[in-house]
């Protein structure tokens, strides 16, 4: 006999199982989720999205201060430690655990803790850390059990100078300089914060370019502007051994260079949390990285059992894991609310920041589609004047014949909050997705929308 019987259990309790749960629970399912950690909120809230941006924004708070003429004429000048501005950050994940935790509170969802395996189609086992088990039965099943960063064997990463995105945040101390291996969204989030804090940074990057699935013109500006600002980026470059000093590390490369710093921050890709749950037994076989395959409506090799989120790999975004979510819940209810999860925005929150969405230059070149760009640079605008924050451009990317909106590429202060103006146009359907709505609005002056007003004009100005 089970000890609980549901329509529906969540494996994972990150933004993935949380979409699922509540849109389950919201339509009438009853709804079980199932969390490893003492705590809900996922990867997302604990070592994830929350933490790193909490931590982003207090650096820049200091940062903000620090390079102001008006409090330097003042002679204010702040120096937290990073232990302190990491408290800050953790304030903030202790509000989204509350918040979150009242979600599924609210709605019903009882939340077993353990960790669960599949025992037979229908059946899971959760067994808490005590070693006490619980067996739980349901029709449906979604796994959004997330991923955690991958650790090469031969790294050490119980040395006290070695850290990953997880271990990061526990720092007890200042560091004078940091090897970054791994230029991927993490590693340069990362280099950028300790950068701003003033430490010598090394970015290592396996590739030619910085994260390449960007806009030509927007991975130049951020390699322009990190090396602007002191950062060393080293491309093309392969990792052979780490060395750990009794002072820090030594990281030797594949050509032979030998790097050293007080730390290193191991930042090279994540693997999905699928080992141990008995995929197995019901008919589904993780890839090498520990992705569960999926079909469009993300379903796996088992109709019943649904992924999402990290553990299906890309996006791997806590924006499209919520989505996705929400989604396999919809359609396992046979209902057509909740749209397939596509034309996923890109915010990377890096200083600058970056935000983009649709096609970009390259693609619409080897599509052979016949488009216009237009800029507008942040420097020109009122807004960005009165803020001091004049690092930045917004570039749209436009039908020459249609007028319609193709991509939007943005980079400088506030670019990932930017890009959603765009976005609700682009994802008009025709003819309602063209750069006149840009043209024809009136939008609050000053401001960092008017970008688009600016850009598109450029643009229309180029046609002929
Ligand atoms: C440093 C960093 C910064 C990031 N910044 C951003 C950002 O700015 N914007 C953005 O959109 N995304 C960001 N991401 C990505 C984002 O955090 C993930 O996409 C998101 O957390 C994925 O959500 P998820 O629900 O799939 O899984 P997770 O949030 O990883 O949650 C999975 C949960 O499943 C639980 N679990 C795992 N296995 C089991 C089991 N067998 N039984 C029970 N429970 C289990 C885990 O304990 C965990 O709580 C960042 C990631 C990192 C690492
Ligand atoms: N602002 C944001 O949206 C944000 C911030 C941080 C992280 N994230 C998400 O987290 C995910 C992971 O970030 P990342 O920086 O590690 O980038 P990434 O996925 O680009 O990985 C970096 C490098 O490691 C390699 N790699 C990945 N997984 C591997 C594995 N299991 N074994 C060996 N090599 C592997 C990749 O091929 C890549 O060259 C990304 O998909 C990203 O979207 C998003």
């Amino acid at each position: 006999m089970p000890d609980f019987e549901f329509d529906l259990v969540v494996i994972g309790t990150g933004p993935g199982g949380e979409g699922a749960a509540m849109q389950a629970a919201k339509h009438g399912m009853k709804v079980g989720v199932v969390e490893r950690m003492k705590m809900i909120g996922g990867a997302c809230t604990h070592v994830g999205t929350i933490p790193s941006k909490a931590l982003r924004y207090a650096i820049f708070r200091m940062m903000e201060v620090n390079r102001s003429q008006q409090f330097l004429d003042r002679g204010l000048f702040v120096d937290t430690p990073f232990p302190d501005l990491l408290k800050a950050a953790k304030g903030v994940v202790q509000k989204q655990v509350l918040l979150r935790a009242g979600f599924y509170e609210r709605n019903d969802v009882p939340v077993i803790h353990g960790s669960a395996h599949f025992v037979d189609s229908n059946h899971v086992e959760v067994t808490d850390a005590d070693g006490s088990r619980k067996m739980v039965r349901a029709k449906y099943f979604v796994i959004a059990t997330g991923a955690r960063p991958y650790r090469p064997a031969s790294i050490d990463f119980s040395n006290p100078c070695v850290f990953d995105s997880d271990t990061i945040l526990g720092l007890n101390r200042d560091v004078k300089s940091l090897i970054v291996y791994g230029a991927g969204v993490i590693g340069c989030e990362y280099a950028s914060m300790f950068r701003n804090l003033n430490a010598k940074v090394t970015l290592i990057n396996a590739r030619d370019k910085l994260l390449e699935y960007l806009d030509d013109e927007i991975i130049d500006a951020l390699s322009y502007h990190f090396r602007e600002h002191g950062m060393l980026i080293k491309h093309k470059e392969e990792f052979e051994k780490v060395e750990c000093t009794h002072d820090g590390v030594i990281v030797h490369l594949k050509s032979g260079k030998k790097l050293k710093a007080d730390a290193l921050l191991w930042a090279a890709g994540r693997t999905g949390n699928s080992d141990g749950m008995g995929l197995d037994k019901v008919g589904v076989e993780p890839d090498s990285r520990g992705n569960i395959p999926v079909n469009e409506n993300l379903q796996t090799a088992a109709p019943h059992i649904y992924a999402v989120g990290d553990v299906i790999g890309p996006p791997a975004l806590a924006s499209a894991a919520y989505m996705q979510g929400r989604f396999a819940s919809s359609h396992m209810l046979g209902n057509k609310d909740v749209a397939p999860v596509k034309n996923v925005p890109t915010g990377i929150y890096t200083s600058p920041e970056i935000s983009s969405l649709g096609k970009t230059e390259k693609e619409l070149t080897a599509e052979k589609v016949p488009y216009e760009v237009g800029h507008s640079l942040f420097r020109s605008l009122a807004r960005a004047q009165i803020t001091g924050q004049a690092v930045g451009m917004l570039k749209l990317l436009f039908h020459r014949e249609t007028l319609e909106l193709l991509g939007i590429h943005c980079f400088g202060q506030q670019a990932s909050e930017i890009i959603h103006i765009g976005q609700a146009i682009m994802l008009q359907p025709p003819p309602h997705n063209t750069i006149n709505y840009f043209v024809n609005t009136t939008f609050n002056y000053p401001t960092m929308a008017e970008a688009y007003r600016v850009a598109a004009l450029n643009g229309l100005n180029r046609l002929f």
